[in-house]
């Protein structure tokens, strides 16, 4: 691949200071500039030849059209839905991703969360907080023996399958693109979404936001779970449906829910936050010091990769020359 000519790195939130040594260690100028408004980066844009992101700099169509000096976008994470891929596609501006870094901390996360909808620790941890010592209220159900329906079977559904059979827990899945084979050497049987609603006593989903994934869990799908099932969404907000999720928390169809991630974050809506059987938290799958360190090197080692020319192709997601990856 010919080398690509970066002298000057914007990176717009709080990254790995990793990321800024090894970009500077190359010879390239780094700003660091965190929560501009969308004005603000539309006018500091096109000083720069590369901008880091993670999830909240929200680079759309504009801020592209005003980029007129960008050569990459590095993703310091997994999701690239908060970049417009086809408009920099469009005007060469490379986008990457580091897709693997935190992949163990998002599973981790997910974990966390099911284990704490099955014995209500939140709940239980904030009244004793107020004083409380409430034996009754915090009754729980093991995890041993219940069945986990797992619908996205990449990086991270796998690692919470393993994680979770550990528990004694069954795990089934629905993935359109892993084969039935593959998931089954991790202990992960495929069938249908028809087929595995009813199974499921929790569901996690894990994939990413794409308009055939928007609302997959839905009245239509809630409706066909079993009574009382447990949902968690560490991937993005909406692949749940906030709404039909409110509607099943209140009519007990959805016994609780762990959400880490939102359609708008933060949320301006608090009726799922604040719900009884809701657990959540601030988009923090990624929040260990370890994949925040993973993540930034390996971001500004991909762009040093491209400044020196090295084929990419394999080391990462390109998505300015594979567009056609979700
Ligand atoms: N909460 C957080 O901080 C984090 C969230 N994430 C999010 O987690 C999600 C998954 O990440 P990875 O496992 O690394 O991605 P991945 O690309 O390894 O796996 C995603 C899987 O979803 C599958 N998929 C696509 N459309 C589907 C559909 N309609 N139904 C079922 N499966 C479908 C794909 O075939 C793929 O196997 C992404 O949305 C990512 O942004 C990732 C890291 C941290
Ligand atoms: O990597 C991802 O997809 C994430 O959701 C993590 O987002 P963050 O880098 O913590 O803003």
């Amino acid at each position: 691949m010919a080398p690509i000519s970066i002298k000057t790195v914007l990176i717009s939130e709080s990254v790995d200071p990793r990321c800024k040594a090894i970009l500077e260690e190359n010879g390239i100028r780094v700003t660091e500039k965190q929560n501009m408004t969308k004005d603000e980066l539309i006018a500091k844009i096109k000083d720069y030849d590369g901008l880091v992101v993670r999830s909240a700099t929200k680079v759309t169509a504009d801020v592209i059209s005003a980029a007129n000096n960008l050569k990459i976008i590095g993703r310091a994470g997994t999701g690239v839905d908060n970049v417009d891929v086809p408009a920099a596609t469009k005007k060469g501006i490379i986008v990457m991703n580091t897709p693997s870094g935190n992949t163990i901390s998002a599973a981790e996360l997910t974990c966390a969360l099911l284990m704490s909808l099955s014995r209500n620790v939140p709940q239980a941890a904030m009244s004793m907080k107020q004083g409380k010592w409430d034996r009754k209220k915090f009754m729980g159900a093991e995890l041993y023996g219940k069945v986990l329906g797992i619908v996205g079977l990449g990086r991270i559904g796998k690692e919470v399958a393993s994680r979770m059979q550990s528990f004694g827990m069954k795990t089934i899945g629905y993935d359109p693109i892993t084969p039935p084979e593959v998931s089954a050497t991790w202990g992960v049987e495929q069938m249908s979404l028809e087929q595995l609603w009813p199974q499921c006593d929790y569901i996690t989903v894990h994939t990413p936001l794409l308009p055939s994934t928007v609302g997959l869990l839905n009245d239509e799908s809630f409706a066909k779970c079993k009574k009382g099932v447990k949902v968690v969404n560490c991937a993005r907000g909406g692949i749940i449906d906030e709404e039909a999720l409110l509607r099943a928390l209140e009519s007990g169809q959805c016994g609780g829910a762990g959400l880490d991630v939102f359609v708008e974050e933060p949320p301006k809506n608090h009726s799922l936050v604040e719900h009884p059987n809701v657990i959540s938290c601030p988009h923090l799958g990624a929040s260990t010091k370890e994949a925040q360190a993973r993540c930034g090197e390996d971001i500004a080692l991909q762009i040093v990769d491209m400044v020196k020319g090295k084929n990419l192709v394999g080391a990462a997601f390109c998505f300015g020359f594979c567009p056609h990856l979700p």
